[in-house]
């Protein structure tokens, strides 16, 4: 069975402040399958987040139907776990209570939730900062947090939203790295939102890539690449053209439709 299906997804916003709607996603039909780590990539604003927030619960889809696991979504749940841009951390608790949070709502007792917090911890590479609190960690151990977070409750699925976007270069690959070490370790399914094409071939068995406004699926590509990925071989080259060109078509098909 597959892990995810969207099936015919219309999404349409209604903007009260200007009276009108904005169709958001346009008739997108996508299959992930178990185990896969699909990319969504795609210019600011074609809707990568609504498609995500969708399959999260936060959104409901105007048309069409998504289901996880077979079960039709109907808001969110623990079978998704979700990482945003901004880690969201409670700023009062240390490291693995921010990590253990729904366990807490959950009822379980703290020593509980102090043993089933460290296997992430390890797992994230947290080892040490258990009882840091979040103003005293950096970026990318901000992330590690809210990934081991999303993790801990053995998550079907998980749903990350250009989680990376905001580190600096070197903390990004190796967040890349041991992301993939992770998704091959826990065998989960990941969706990753991001609009760096780099990012996508790294990480993805597959990209998924969207048009410009309102987000359609433009094509959908298989990454045969072995791991790790070499970003200077031949073959990532072939698909880093191929997907920029497809991107280069979109930017060009958007200033028409605006000059028209
Ligand atoms: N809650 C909302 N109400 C109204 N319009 C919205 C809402 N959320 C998103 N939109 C609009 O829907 C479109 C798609 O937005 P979305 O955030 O999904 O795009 P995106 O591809 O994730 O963009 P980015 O890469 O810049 O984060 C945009 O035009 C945005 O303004």
């Amino acid at each position: 069975m597959a892990s995810i299906e969207l099936q015919n997804i219309t999404k349409i916003y209604s903007d009260t402040k200007r009276k009108r709607d904005l169709l958001a996603i346009d008739d997108v039909s996508l299959t992930v399958e178990r185990n896969e780590f699909l990319c969504l990539l795609g210019s600011s604003g074609c809707g990568k987040s609504t498609l995500l927030n969708m399959i999260a619960g936060f959104e409901k889809p105007t048309k069409g139907t998504v289901t996880v696991g077979g079960k039709p979504v109907d808001g969110p749940g623990a079978d998704r776990g979700m990482v945003f841009q901004q880690a969201t951390l409670m700023p009062w608790l240390p490291v693995w209570e921010n990590i253990a949070f729904h366990l807490r709502l959950k009822g379980w007792r703290k020593a509980d939730r102090r043993a089933a917090a460290q296997e992430y911890i390890d797992l994230v590479g947290l080892k040490g900062f258990e009882n840091h609190y979040p103003a005293e960690l950096s970026g990318g151990m901000s992330q590690r947090v809210g990934i081991a977070r999303a993790l801990l409750l053995n998550p079907q699925v998980i749903l990350m939203d250009e989680p990376f976007a905001a580190l600096d270069a070197q903390t990004k690959m190796d967040m890349q790295e041991e992301l993939v070490a992770i998704w091959q370790k826990q065998r989960c399914t990941i969706v990753f939102v991001t609009h760096s094409v780099d990012e996508a071939l790294v990480l993805g068995t597959q990209v998924a890539v969207l048009t410009s406004r309102p987000g359609r699926l433009r094509e959908r590509i298989e990454l045969d690449l072995p791991r790790p990925r070499d970003i200077t071989s031949p073959r990532f080259n072939d698909h880093k053209r191929h997907i920029l060109n497809l991107i280069r078509e979109e930017g060009l098909q958007q200033r028409q439709v605006a000059a028209a």
